[in-house]
């Protein structure tokens, strides 16, 4: 693309060595260390939301499930991350993951076996990562943060199993969006009461009673172990909107 001001002649040669564009394009080798420049990356991270919009705009109604990836098989949060994925699915949802290993693939397995679209969206990892294998349709992504921005923009609400760092990043965000209205009919729900009740303890005695959070910013969590209570709230979500 070139720039033309006042009336000057447009250009027919782009250097004054004579060179065209397209010979720098196709006949030479030079330097690569440029692609991995920011402005470049800006392009990566623009492909990426377009393949990423792209790919899940048919989706139908969805909820995100997030859990630990640590999870192990047979474990009671991973049975329960097979029930609200199946019971999810059997509702019409389709159960969007991280795609990984433990709370993850207990929720894909659910709705891949309930017969559900079971959409997984892998990020990269400094060690090797693939897709588990009940994801039915994968994406994966290089940023977070784009990555992220699906989870929310897909999902019409969330259910988050116990889960480590990475889980409480995924909960807060949703909770931020929230309470700053960016989403809004945004149901969250916390399964594993158990392992949620001292975190949801600590924000009332600390953050509500130093006024850092409203009590309404509390009542947009939803804490049970019930399956059939989450596929509830989540259908009537959906019904509302
Ligand atoms: C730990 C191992 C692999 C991790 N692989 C992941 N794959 C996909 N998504 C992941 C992974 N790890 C974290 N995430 C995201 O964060 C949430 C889980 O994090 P937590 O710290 O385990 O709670 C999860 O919802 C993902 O979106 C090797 O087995």
């Amino acid at each position: 693309m070139t720039k033309r001001s006042g009336s000057s002649p447009r250009p027919t040669a782009g250097r004054p060595d004579g060179s065209t564009n397209d010979q720098r394009l196709l006949d030479t080798r030079g330097p690569s260390d440029w692609v991995h420049t920011d402005p470049w990356r800006v392009l990566k991270i623009q492909a990426e939301f377009v393949e990423g919009f792209n790919d899940l705009a048919e989706i139908g109604p969805a909820i995100s499930v997030f859990g630990s990836a640590r999870t192990p098989a047979g474990h009671r949060s991973y049975e329960m991350g097979v029930k609200v994925g199946a019971a999810l699915a059997q509702a019409g949802f389709a159960v969007i993951t991280g795609g990984g290993p433990g709370a993850m693939e207990a929720a894909n397995k659910g709705a891949a076996e309930a017969g559900g679209q079971s959409i997984g969206l892998g990020i990269e990892l400094p060690w090797e990562a693939s897709l588990n294998p009940y994801v039915t349709f994968g994406l994966n992504f290089r940023y977070f943060f784009v990555r992220k921005t699906m989870f929310v923009k897909y999902a019409q609400g969330y259910v988050v199993l116990p889960g480590g760092l990475g889980t409480l990043d995924e909960l807060f965000e949703a909770m931020t969006l929230v309470q700053t209205q960016k989403i809004t009919q945004f149901p969250i729900v916390l399964m594993g009461v158990e392992h949620w009740s001292g975190l949801i303890a600590w924000m009332r005695q600390s953050m509500l009673s130093d006024a850092r959070i409203k009590e309404s910013d509390l009542d947009m969590l939803t804490l049970t172990d019930d399956v059939d209570e989450v596929v509830d709230l989540m259908v009537k979500a959906r019904d509302a909107r």
